[in-house]
């Protein structure tokens, strides 16, 4: 199943340094890792914003749920997920369908 999801990343100013420098080294590791799996199709920054629109290509809801758990900075984020369904005016989508 394929998401979109916006996370909007919110770290308190007043976070200690070198916390917020190793959450954020420990977060591009992990967005990596998943990237390399397959499970993270696409990152891309929103212009001005500290925020992303990424896609998702994972089983189900809860393999999903489960990826957003567990990014570092998840505790720092506002996450808005929309599920994904095939444009029936997608060329690559409907190559050879009638
Ligand atoms: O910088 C961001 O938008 C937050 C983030 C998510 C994955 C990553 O590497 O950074």
């Amino acid at each position: 199943m394929m998401f979109a999801v916006r996370m909007d990343v919110e770290i308190p100013h007043d976070l200690d340094p070198e916390i917020r420098a190793d959450l954020v080294a420990r977060e591009k590791t992990y967005c990596q890792e998943r990237q390399e799996s397959g499970e993270w199709v696409h990152i891309w920054r929103c212009v001005g914003q500290y925020a992303n629109i990424s896609v998702f290509d994972v089983a189900d809801n809860e393999a999903l749920h489960q990826v957003l758990w567990q990014l570092p900075l998840f505790p720092y984020m506002r996450i808005a997920v929309t599920p994904l369904a095939p444009h029936p005016s997608d060329l690559t989508a409907n190559r050879g369908a009638p």
